[in-house]
């Protein structure tokens, strides 16, 4: 599918095979190069129009031992010759390099200088091509410091496919990495192009084309992507013109005690506003005042223990829960998670609900596990990285695993969709799929929004779409809805912007 091969991410080693595949057909490295170098010279010119100066400009760029150096070469060669002032600052030697990247080299015929005559201080504009996809270990000595004196000197700076020291496979700092202020990369992104701390690292990203063609993408069949509504826009059910509230489902949320009420009714709300087509609150009988006294539109009723839980579960039409937020962390959110899984409804399990399975998390695994052989998977846990790390503590810690590689190990795991939550929410599926969330504010970051997701969530769910899907729809709606409300965004106010979320869904 179309939509597949565009937001497709790929990890350094998936690019070294498009690049393969591609030189296989009969394009030469170096074609591929000149291709990136074009595209940089294009990104430094654009920048250079932002300067404004209308005259010549001093770049300097760095070049490293690889073919990201090379890039650098072709458009500091295009960038001299669009007569600017550039000079080449190389790593080592150009007799030094190799293959394309020697070609490239010999295509300049401008000044080069060894690295450390570089100043930043003294430069409208630099160009980094010392690393890129080839990093392989952590930048130290020289270049460690050079990076440092120049993020210090804060000079414009245009990364060639990643800052170096930013690693493509998981967005980790290596050492240390420059900040760039845009960042130009080839054919597809990246995971350390969203994952922080690579993210902010890169500025803004261009990703240009360089001849690659897209069905190369047949023979990698890469499972990352950028979480975009092309993914899930098609399974995302907007109410027909026939429909019935029946026809959206019923989604039910777990109430906590008296004093802890509100965690719950903003899932509820939101999962009414996300398009549940009915939403009931479930509340311990010493908190039914204050709940009632807060709803309207979504429905309550009493339940107290296993046993009024149970004959709630006789009724199919709830079919999607939400258990965690503001609940409490005892044996009953373990109790209510089993009864719900076995009666083979879908669960957000967020917050508390989460926490409780801290110390007996096989219990939550291997539940999940029987039943759902064979139907799809039923349970989206949603932790952040704290949650996380308590019911994946190995996992949490294995440093060489990328953040979208520990959402993937978890919900093979668990057999259940993650969704890491983050600035960079990854959302994993047992299958191996995973998406990179990109969009929301820094204004997130505040009391009661993961609440809400989980209604969010709950409410895709609850109206049939898969898990994986719900969950990925769940987290680009809640990030969309934080985008258009802007500044001093609280909790309360992300589901009144579904309306104008789902506005702009139909009419995209
Ligand atoms: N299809 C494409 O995307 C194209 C990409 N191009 C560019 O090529 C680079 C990747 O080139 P590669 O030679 O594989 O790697 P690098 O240039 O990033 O560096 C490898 C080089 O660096 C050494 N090295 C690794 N880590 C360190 C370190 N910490 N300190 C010092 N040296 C290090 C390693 O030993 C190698 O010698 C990609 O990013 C694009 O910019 C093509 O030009 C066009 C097609
Ligand atoms: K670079």
């Amino acid at each position: 599918m179309e939509w597949r091969r565009f937001h497709t991410l790929l990890t350094p080693d998936e690019m070294g095979q498009a690049d393969r595949i591609t030189i296989r057909r009969g394009v030469s490295g170096f074609v591929l190069m000149k291709a990136a170098g074009n595209r940089v010279a294009e990104a430094a010119l654009k920048m250079i129009g932002d300067i404004g100066t209308g005259g010549t400009c001093r770049i300097a760029c760095l070049g490293g031992p690889g073919n990201n150096g090379g890039d650098a070469f072709v458009a500091a060669e295009l960038l001299r010759r669009s007569g600017h002032s550039v000079v080449v600052h190389t790593l080592s030697k150009p007799e030094c390099l190799s293959g394309d990247a020697a070609l490239a080299a010999g295509y300049y015929e401008g000044t080069v200088e060894p690295l450390d005559t570089f100043e930043p201080e003294k430069t409208d504009l630099v160009i980094d091509g010392l690393l890129g996809a080839g990093l392989s270990r952590p930048i130290e000595g020289d270049v460690a410091a050079l990076i440092a004196r120049t993020n210090t000197a804060a000079p414009r700076l245009l990364a060639i496919d990643l800052p170096s020291g930013v690693s493509g496979k998981s967005g980790a700092i290596l050492g240390d990495a420059f900040q760039a202020e845009r960042t130009v990369s080839f054919f597809r992104a990246k995971p350390g192009h969203f994952l922080e701390p690579g993210r902010t690292r890169c500025g803004s990203v261009d990703i240009r084309q360089i001849g690659i063609e897209a069905n190369v993408l047949d023979t990698i069949r890469p499972k990352a992507f950028l979480n975009q509504p092309e993914l899930w826009r098609l399974q995302l059910n907007l109410p027909a013109g026939a429909g019935h509230k029946y026809d959206r489902g019923h989604a039910v949320v777990f109430s906590g005690p008296a004093l802890k009420t509100g965690a719950a009714r903003l899932a509820a709300n939101a999962a009414l506003r996300a398009g549940a087509g009915l939403v009931t609150l479930l509340s311990p009988p010493n908190a039914i005042l204050v709940n009632a006294s807060h709803l309207t539109a979504v429905m309550l009723r009493k339940c107290e223990g296993s046993g009024d839980l149970g004959e709630i579960l006789v009724d199919h039409r709830f079919n999607a829960f939400v258990l965690g937020p503001g609940f409490g962390t005892g044996e009953r959110v373990r109790d209510y998670a089993r009864l719900v899984l076995e009666a083979g409804r879908a669960l957000v399990l967020d917050a508390d609900g989460i926490s409780a399975f801290s110390d007996v998390r096989n219990i939550l695994f291997d539940n999940e596990k029987q039943p759902s052989e064979g139907e799809g998977v039923r349970l989206v846990l949603t932790p952040h990285a704290g949650e996380f790390a308590r019911l994946f503590p190995d996992i949490a810690e294995a440093d060489r695993l990328s953040k979208l590689d520990r959402a993937r190990q978890a919900a093979e795991r668990a057999n259940a969709v993650i969704v890491l939550k983050g600035r960079d929410t990854v959302i994993a599926s047992p299958d191996g799929r995973a998406v990179i969330n990109a969009n929301g504010t820094p204004w997130l970051a505040t009391a009661g929004t993961g609440d809400v997701l989980s209604g969010i969530i709950a409410a895709q769910l609850a109206q049939g779409m898969p898990a994986f899907e719900a969950a990925a729809a769940g987290v680009w709606m809640h990030g969309r809805a934080a985008e258009l409300f802007g500044p001093g965004l609280t909790a309360e106010e992300l589901a009144g912007q579904l309306p104008r979320v789902f506005v702009e869904l139909m009419e995209a």
